[in-house]
């Protein structure tokens, strides 16, 4: 068993308390450095040698002796930093769009149930609002507005560009980066850069008209602030009216949904049927029909060891970050978890979770070594996939129609299986799916019936407690089906699982088990050869209910730190592909560690650079406005608190790294360095501020991590 950090440490300090009594026993003093000085001296040199490495203690990262931080009298390097707990940062946000849109709609919408209210980040909007009607057009040109005498938004541009906003930033030496990439800007007027896109034309009555220069033809009319270029899966309001007003028509869904609800009834009588009564009464085969229609043929999709995934994040795994991750290798990336009951309401936050990046959008690396699935089209394919959670059929199974008939590029659907937030958990979904196989089982049919060619799939963790492992039986379930209904209903159409090593009740307090993982890649080696035994033996092969013509991928997920960790744990667990979470947040360049198979020691300068892409990558994503640009810091900001907790390779004395070690007190290469290990909120504000500017007097920042929020006073 893992020590945790904190017994770590304690054993760390007793290990060298013994060897300072040691020495005292002996009757010599301690040196600052635990040894005595009455040693002979030619085993003081050796031991003294400042490259000799000492031993490496569990859970402590082992820095250089250089580096560390003694306090005066002070002989060996004593832990500060306290146990990170990532388990509040898995946990579902409480979204400042949301806070946004709310207080830009007068308060009118009602905040969502169940939000996260004890984190709040500050309102950040123009000191006078700018009307839509001139956001975007010329000063002498502006569009009818729908509010006419009653409207109480700004309307004159001088007037908003002199009073009724920030001036513009001087970052980026004042050029708006989105205007510089694209050759426009969506944010029009409001661009905190705007001075660098707009001129002044003198007309031919000698009137002088503000333009906004630039291409506007690249951005929509209809929401040219909602329009981002490069970013894709942007669904129309009207969509989102329709699914608010319970318009939308459900095409397949409630034909299957009855026909569903139907059979689990039959089959549950079947189930709790005598065991001798054999009548046909009770017999599910007899009375089996056929459900209204079949899934269609599913895209096949490919995972290897050349395709690591960027695994699903909850706020951190945001476009801007997915897109660094995929310029620096990754192969498959998720959207953050959304709900399914809000996006079949409609509510704007959680189709946004869906956009991507259209470098998302192409095809990942294939290279296969073995064999490869029939009819894979590796240009047909892409990188980006959506997870969803629900905790009924009829959610998981609507919520897959909606997003598979309005997002046009989609990878797969991945059912959320692992989320162990209460809140989540308590209402049947997430991790509580794991103790209720029959559920999932529908949930996976009626998903894979609704998804077009779309293929469906799963993320799962090894259980709920400790004491009971279930995924082995579960993913059972999710090749083959149940044993009582298989024959009938032919396989669930689980395309892949992905498994993360540790249960619900371990949250991260343990590491990652890969030997359990390497047992399930076993197991399902032998489902998916009954299940091509399946496909061999009946008579006509169901394609539909057996997606990549009978293989389940599987991929394992947890602790992945290193290409050392990636290459060794692929080989010893016999998985198709590994994900990878939290070792990405802390060094996003892990991609290409496992791409080019070796370890890449990062200055604070370049790594400074990724941070520069994020804010660039943040303005495209969310505008270049006070709104947008705040909602990057917001974001940078999360991601920086796991950004910080990167110890250069170049200061350890001991490799390969190991996620969850934390380390003693040390003083990193140089000062930016030392600043990037900084676990204070405000050095992150500092951060923020070198690529976003000054931050607004009003804004707030509370780190979901209690661990990194030392400093932290109630409100920012
Ligand atoms: C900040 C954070 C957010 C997460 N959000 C999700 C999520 O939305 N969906 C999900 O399936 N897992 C989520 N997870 C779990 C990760 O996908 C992954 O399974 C876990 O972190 C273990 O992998 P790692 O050790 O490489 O981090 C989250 C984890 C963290 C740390």
């Amino acid at each position: 068993m893992a020590d945790s950090p904190t017994t770590a440490l304690k054993r760390s300090e007793d290990q060298l308390e013994s060897s300072h009594n040691g020495n005292l026993e002996n009757g010599t003093p301690a040196t600052g450095n635990g040894l005595s000085t009455d040693e002979p001296a030619l085993k003081r040199v050796r031991l003294d040698e400042p490259n000799r490495p000492r031993e490496r203690i569990k859970g402590v990262a082992p820095i250089k002796e250089e580096y560390l931080i003694l306090n005066p009298g002070q002989s060996a390097p004593v832990g500060e930093e306290p146990a990170v707990d990532d388990d509040a940062a898995e946990g579902q946000a409480y979204d400042p769009r949301d806070q946004q849109q709310n207080s830009q709609q007068g308060g009118k919408r009602k905040k969502q149930k169940g939000q996260n209210k004890e984190r709040e980040f500050g309102t950040f909007s123009d000191a006078v609002r700018l009307c839509n009607s001139v956001a975007w057009t010329p000063e002498f040109s502006p569009r009818p507005c729908k509010f006419g005498d009653r409207c109480n938004a700004l309307h004159d541009i001088r007037k908003y560009l002199s009073e009724g906003r920030r001036p513009d930033l001087e970052t980026f030496g004042g050029k708006c980066p989105v205007y510089e990439t694209h050759g426009t800007c969506s944010s029009g007027w409001r661009c905190l850069y705007v001075r660098s896109h707009m001129e002044e034309i003198e007309r031919e009555d000698g009137r002088k008209e503000l333009v906004l220069k630039g291409d506007s033809s690249k951005t929509t009319d209809d929401e040219p602030g909602e329009a981002r270029l490069g970013v894709v899966n942007v669904v129309p309001p009207q969509v989102k009216i329709e699914l608010s007003k319970k318009k939308t028509v459900w095409e397949k869904s409630e034909r299957y949904l009855e026909w569903m609800a139907k059979d689990t009834e039959l089959a549950r009588k079947h189930y709790h049927k005598k065991k001798d009564d054999t009548s046909e009464q009770n017999d599910y085969r007899a009375q089996y029909v056929e459900p209204p229609f079949k899934p269609s043929e599913k895209r096949k999709v490919y995972f290897g060891p050349e395709t690591p995934v960027l695994a699903p994040l909850t706020t951190q795994g945001n476009l801007p970050f997915r897109r660094l991750c995929v310029e620096l290798g990754a192969q498959v990336t998720y959207s953050e978890m959304a709900l399914g009951l809000p996006l079949l309401q409609g509510q704007k936050a959680d189709w946004t979770l869906m956009r991507a990046h259209e470098s998302e959008i192409t095809p990942p690396r294939f290279n296969p070594s073995g064999p490869v699935v029939q009819g894979y089209d590796n240009s047909n394919d892409l990188k980006f996939g959506v997870q969803i959670t629900a905790h009924a059929p009829w959610i998981a199974v609507k919520a897959t129609e909606a997003l598979t008939r309005f997002l046009p590029h989609l990878r797969v659907v991945d059912l959320n299986c692992g989320c162990p937030v209460d809140m989540i958990y308590k209402s049947g979904a997430g991790s509580a799916l794991l103790d209720a196989p029959a559920k999932l089982e529908r949930m996976i049919r009626g998903m894979n019936v609704v998804s077009g060619e779309v293929p469906i799939t799963t993320k799962i963790r090894m259980g709920v407690k400790d004491d009971k492992l279930t995924a082995q039986k579960l993913i059972e379930r999710l090749a083959l089906g149940s044993a009582d209904t298989r024959e009938q209903l032919g396989a669930p159409g689980c395309a892949a699982v992905t498994l993360h090593g540790r249960t619900r009740q371990q949250r991260y307090t343990k590491a990652a088990d890969y030997n359990y993982i390497a047992q399930c890649a076993v197991a399902i080696k032998e489902y998916n050869r009954q299940l091509d035994a399946v496909a061999d033996t009946i008579k006509e092969p169901d394609e539909s209910t057996l997606p990549n013509g009978g293989k389940m991928y599987f991929i394992g997920n947890g602790d992945l730190y290193s290409h050392v960790d990636y290459y060794s744990q692929l080989e010893k667990t016999g998985v198709d592909a590994l994900m990878l979470g939290r070792g990405p947040l802390i060094k996003p360049w892990l991609f290409s560690e496992i791409e080019q198979g070796q370890y890449l020691d990062k200055s604070a300068a370049e790594r400074l650079t990724y941070v520069e892409k994020f804010a660039r990558y943040g303005m495209e994503a969310w505008g270049s406005d006070e709104l947008g640009i705040n909602y990057t810091r917001r974001f940078m900001l999360e991601w920086l608190s796991f950004f910080t907790r990167y110890i250069p390779i170049g200061v350890l004395e001991h490799l390969p790294p190991v996620l969850n070690d934390r380390p003693p007190a040390y003083r990193a290469r140089d000062d930016l360095e030392t600043l990037l290990t900084s676990k204070n909120y405000k050095d992150w504000i500092k951060i923020s501020e070198m690529f976003l500017g000054p931050a607004p007097p009003n804004f707030k920042f509370q780190p979901k991590h209690k661990s990194n929020s030392y400093e932290i006073e109630a409100e920012g």
